[in-house]
């Protein structure tokens, strides 16, 4: 084992996954989870309510003592929601010092303020580095040591590429990018999309109807990615399509079976996180103030807040006027 020591914020299915990945890389982890009974739980190896089903290595440290967890960190993975990452960076600013690089994994936009997480991260700790992990990774997939592939985003390469290398094992590759800004929206907007391509599922609105509302919807995603800046390659990678492959296609995303839940008209309160559901309305307005033809997140947002149903959304996305697909 190295000395490196990374702090893992949340005790949540990403942030318990993501603290057995860093330490099967080799590095010395604690796990920070606000609440006692998760840690208590981690403490007897399991995580039931965010990883059930899974045994979790024995040496892996949990505590609620946000003091004790981030004394002498090299570097902070914060894996909380994107709604509350504000709150979480406000709490840990006196305690993490200048220089450390902290590592947002969530995947969203701050609602209201429309901030993606490395702008809420450089506001509240300007003097940090910071870096994004995003693309298609299931937490218990990674857990479990299944193979998968994501990217690391920091303004600087050389620092991504450091961290990749820190956070690697045999099962959990992780590339490395410059493009920050796209990472975010690619990993922000695809929650959108596995609501609507679940909903479509359970709507029963078939297949094709799926494929078209996954392409159109990736036509969406890098409209607005363009419109931040980011590279359109980055959009193709692990972070846009890469986790629009996943979450739209699986039972096992949250966003899509939030989506699913609603397209079959079932309760939807009380329900496992979908960060879609609040970036969907944030993203809608920051299409409208940056001129970005977005109707399917539009649609998706005016769904989630009852002002149309499905079938209204899906009929005006149908009469739409006709034009080449390359506008
Ligand atoms: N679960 C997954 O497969 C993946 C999740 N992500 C992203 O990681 C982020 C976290 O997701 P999960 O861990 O899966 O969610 P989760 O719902 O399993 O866990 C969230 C954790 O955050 C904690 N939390 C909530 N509000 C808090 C607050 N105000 N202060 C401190 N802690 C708070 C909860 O107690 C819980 O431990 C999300 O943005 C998600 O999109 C990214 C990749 C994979
Ligand atoms: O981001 C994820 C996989 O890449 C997890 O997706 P859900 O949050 O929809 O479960």
């Amino acid at each position: 084992m190295s000395d490196y020591r990374i702090t893992v914020l949340g005790g949540g299915a990403w942030g318990t996954a993501l603290a057995l990945t860093m330490q099967r890389a080799g590095n010395a982890v604690r796990l920070w989870a606000r609440d006692a009974k998760t840690v208590a739980a981690i403490g007897k190896d399991e995580n039931p309510r965010y990883l059930p089903g899974i045994k979790l290595d024995p040496t892996l440290d949990a505590t609620s003592d946000l003091k004790a967890a981030l004394a002498d960190a090299d570097c902070v993975l914060v894996v909380t929601p994107a709604q509350v990452l504000a709150q979480v960076l406000d709490d840990i600013q006196p305690r993490v010092p200048e220089g450390v690089p902290l590592v947002l994994c969530a995947k969203g936009i701050e609602s209201g303020t429309g901030r993606l997480p490395s702008q809420i991260a450089s506001s509240i700790l300007p003097q940090n580095p910071v870096a994004v992990l995003s693309g298609p990774s299931f937490a218990a997939d990674v857990a479990r040591s299944l193979p998968t592939a994501v990217v690391i985003a920091a303004r600087a390469e050389a620092e991504a590429a450091a961290l990749a290398h820190r956070f690697s094992t045999e099962s959990f590759r992780c590339y490395s990018t410059d493009d920050l800004t796209g990472v975010e929206i690619g990993g922000a907007l695809k929650n959108v999309f596995a609501i609507a391509a679940g909903a479509v599922t359970g709507a029963g609105l078939g297949a094709s109807a799926q494929a078209a509302m996954v392409t159109r919807g990736f036509v969406e995603l890098r409209r607005i990615a363009a419109a931040f800046g980011a590279r359109p390659e980055t959009l193709m990678g692990l972070s846009g399509l890469g986790d629009l492959l996943l979450t739209c296609s699986s039972v096992q995303s949250r966003n899509f079976a939030y989506g699913l839940a609603l397209g079959r008209g079932e309760e939807l309160s009380g329900r496992p996180l979908a960060e879609g559901v609040a970036t969907a309305a944030i993203a809608a307005r920051i299409a409208t103030e940056r001129g970005v033809d977005a109707p399917i997140i539009t649609a998706v947002a005016q769904i989630l807040a009852g002002h149309v149903t499905i079938e209204e959304a899906v009929a005006a996305l149908m009469s739409r006027p006709l034009r080449q697909e390359s506008e």
